[in-house]
Formats: structure tokens, C-alpha cells, sequence
């Protein structure tokens, strides 16, 4: 049986292209980057090429920092601490801003903080499940704010926050801005200076790059505490041996990413529509958040009567793979938080099914899975003791 990948917001495939430029540096070009030696410095000019290839994906300033992290959790942990340590620990500020739809990665650390000094406020989401600079702005306290965090889109929805006006909102009350773009690289526009974020943090897997490698910017004139002590690399900003083939990859693959983002905005939205409105024919179904406030490849739905683990199980044995929200907490059957934060109907909030497509996703893949979904939708209603 084909197997058919929809489940893309938690990893992508590696593009083969990546793959073939991060080769070399694995068996022949494998020198530790801060070595003097030819085979140290025989790797310098791809890892500047990708260095290159990271500030222009997200139209970074030349006197800015971009951070090369193992991923996305290092990135949004290092902002997170660095602004605790440098801000918070000194006694300076107090305060920082989360949502409630934010990535473990955030809330969790957000709660750690929170347990040894910080106060911290989660703030909700409106009606779309958007966090807007109105909902900001009423918990932002001017001179006692150090920090928003607020995600660019949100790896379950996809719904896409309005980061422009909510940074300018931060910095008229003295807060710095961050953002994790963890789900927004590769899928839509992403600008720091057009946004004026000071901090963003993205992941190579997200646009097909290597798992492993994640990056986060700083803008001009910021310092943060390292996350890492260690050696000289990135200036003592980040120390450890800089991996360089997941560099490499990381830097080509957001490269393709950037160059792919029209096809992504009109191919891959035409076929997750396609999708969409296949199980929006389906009775007592719901999808989470407007399309059009959403990343152009994700649905998350809910199936009145259908437990979102059973579901997948039986996409699972059909040779389909999706998820019932961000694997890093598909463990827990808990009512998923983004659903909570939404206000959706408690009986609905255990059945999201997460799809999340790619530029791989093929028509004929879609068309698969709408026959797969609807035939599986009705076998589990009909089995089902609670669905009428
Ligand atoms: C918004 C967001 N932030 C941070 C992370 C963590 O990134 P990493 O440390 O590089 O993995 C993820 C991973 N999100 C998911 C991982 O699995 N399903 C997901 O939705 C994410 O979606």
C-alpha cells in the first residue's frame, strides 16, 4: 500500500537536494570548523554561504545575529532564559507575556520560569483563535514587562498572528518582541525587519532540512545571556562545535523554501482546500480557525463522535499519517490546550485530527485520503456508542 505523509507540521522529508549538499561535509569535507587547519577551513565558505542564505530567508540585517541552535526548542529556551537572566534575575523587570496556544517549548519553559521568580501572564485568544495587540495591550505593563512571546502560527491550526502589531504594541509599553516562526518558515512571508521582532526563532525540519539544526535571530544592538558556555563559536554566543552539514542543509533548505513559497501559497492551499471542503461535506464535522487566517497547509477538524486517537489509527492502517496535534504532546489525551484556549465544545476538543500537507503532497495523494477519511468516519460512527 502507498503511504501518504500528512502530518508535515510535526517533520518534513529531507528534500534530496538538501541531502546531496550536506553530504560532503559527513565523509570528506569534515574538519571541526574552528580548526586552523585546511580540513577546518576547507568548510568555512559553505557555512557562510548558509549563514548568507538564513539572513535572506527572513530579510535579516547584516549587523544582526542569527544563532545556529540543534532546534527550535534550544532557540525559544534561550530567549526565554537569557530574558529571565538578563532581565528578570537582576531585578530590573518582572513580567513576562505568553498565550495559551503557544508550543510546549514556550508554555513549559514559560512555567519553569514562573517556578523560580517570574510572573508570567498566558494571555487567550478571540474568537478566530487569534492573539491580537488589543488582548496584548491590556496586560502590558510599561516599565515591568520584559518580554512577549508570541507564536507566528501555531503548529496545530495553522492560524497565523498578526506579529507586526503585536511587536510594535510590546515596544510602545518597553517590552521586547519574540516570536517563534517555528511553523511560519517555509509556509508564509517571514520579515524580521518588516516586523521589527527582536527575537525569532525557526527549525530546519519544519522546510524540509534536517532534524536536528534549528536557528534563532537577534536583532542589531541585543544581547542575551548564552544559553551555552563553552568555546569561541558564534562569538561565545552559542558555544559547541557547529554541526556543519546540518548547517549546510538548514541554509539550502530554507533557500529552496523561500523560492518555493508561491507554489506553496497556491498549489498546496488549492489541494488543502481540496481536502477541506471533501470533509466539511462530511455532517457534524468542524474545522478550527478561518482558512483564511490559517498557513496555507493545515486543517485541524474535529469529528462529532470520533475519538482523535482512533481516528488516526485507523488513517494509520489505511497508510495514511496524520496527528491529533503537536506529537511532542500527542502522549496525553488531555483536551488539547489550543482547544481549550479556543473555547471549543469539550466533546470535540478529544477529536482533533491534525493534516498538515507539503510541496510533496501529490493531487492523487488528497484524492486517496478524502476516501480514506469519509469511509473511516463512517465505520467509527457506526461502532460508535455515543454517536446518534
Ligand atoms: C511552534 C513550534 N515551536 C517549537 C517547536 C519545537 O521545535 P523542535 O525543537 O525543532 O522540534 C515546534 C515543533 N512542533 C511539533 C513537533 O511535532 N509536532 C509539532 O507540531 C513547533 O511547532
Amino acid at each position: 500500500m502507498n503511504k501518504i505523509y500528512l502530518d508535515n507540521n510535526a517533520t518534513t522529508k529531507v528534500d534530496p537536494r538538501v541531502m546531496d549538499k550536506m553530504a560532503p561535509f559527513f565523509v570528506e569535507k569534515y574538519g571541526n570548523p574552528n580548526s586552523l587547519h585546511g580540513f577546518g577551513t576547507e568548510t568555512h565558505p559553505a557555512m557562510a554561504e548558509a549563514l548568507n542564505s538564513l539572513y535572506a530567508g527572513i530579510n535579516a540585517s547584516d549587523d544582526s545575529d542569527i544563532l545556529v541552535t540543534s532546534c527550535g526548542t534550544e532557540s525559544n529556551n534561550t530567549v526565554l532564559k537569557g530574558i529571565f537572566i538578563d532581565y528578570i534575575l537582576k531585578g530590573e523587570k518582572k513580567h513576562l507575556i505568553t498565550s495559551q496556544i503557544e508550543h510546549p517549548a514556550i508554555r513549559n519553559t514559560c512555567e519553569f520560569l514562573e517556578s523560580i521568580g517570574a510572573e508570567v501572564t498566558y494571555l487567550p485568544v478571540n474568537d478566530d483563535g487569534i492573539v491580537t495587540p488589543e488582548i496584548l495591550k491590556k496586560h502590558l505593563r510599561r516599565g515591568e514587562t520584559a518580554l512577549v512571546s508570541i507564536m507566528w502560527a501555531n503548529n496545530e491550526t495553522g492560524l497565523i498572528n498578526p506579529v507586526k502589531d503585536l511587536a510594535l504594541a510590546a515596544h510602545e509599553y518597553g517590552a521586547l518582541f519574540h516570536t517563534d516562526a517555528v511553523q511560519a518558515l517555509g509556509k508564509i512571508k517571514v520579515d524580521v525587519q518588516d516586523t521589527d521582532v527582536d527575537f525569532l526563532t525557526f527549525s530546519g525540519h519544519k522546510f524540509h532540512g534536517p532534524k536536528g539544526v534549528g536557528g534563532l535571530y537577534i536583532k542589531e544592538g541585543l544581547k542575551l545571556t548564552p544559553f551555552f558556555h563553552g568555546g569561541e563559536q558564534m562569538g561565545r554566543k552559542r558555544a559547541g562545535t557547529v554541526n556543519v552539514p546540518l548547517m549546510v542543509g538548514m541554509g539550502y533548505a530554507l533557500d529552496l523554501a523561500v523560492k518555493a513559497l508561491d507554489y506553496e501559497n497556491k498549489e498546496i492551499r488549492r489541494l488543502r482546500d481540496k481536502l477541506e471542503d471533501a470533509i466539511m461535506s462530511i455532517k457534524d464535522t468542524i474545522v478550527i480557525g478561518k482558512r483564511e487566517l490559517r498557513t496555507p497547509n493545515t486543517i485541524l477538524v474535529s469529528f462529532k463522535g470520533i475519538e482523535g486517537e482512533a481516528f488516526l489509527w485507523d488513517l494509520n492502517w489505511n497508510g495514511i499519517a496524520a496527528s491529533t496535534g503537536s506529537a511532542c504532546s500527542s502522549e496525553d489525551l488531555e483536551a488539547d490546550a489550543t482547544f481549550q484556549a479556543m473555547h471549543v465544545d469539550a466533546d470535540l476538543s478529544h477529536t482533533g485530527v491534525r493534516f498538515s500537507l507539503s510541496r510533496f503532497t501529490t493531487e492523487e495523494e488528497i484524492d486517496r485520503a478524502i476516501e480514506v477519511i469519509k469511509k473511516t468516519v463512517e465505520r467509527l460512527r457506526s461502532i460508535s456508542s455515543t454517536y446518534r
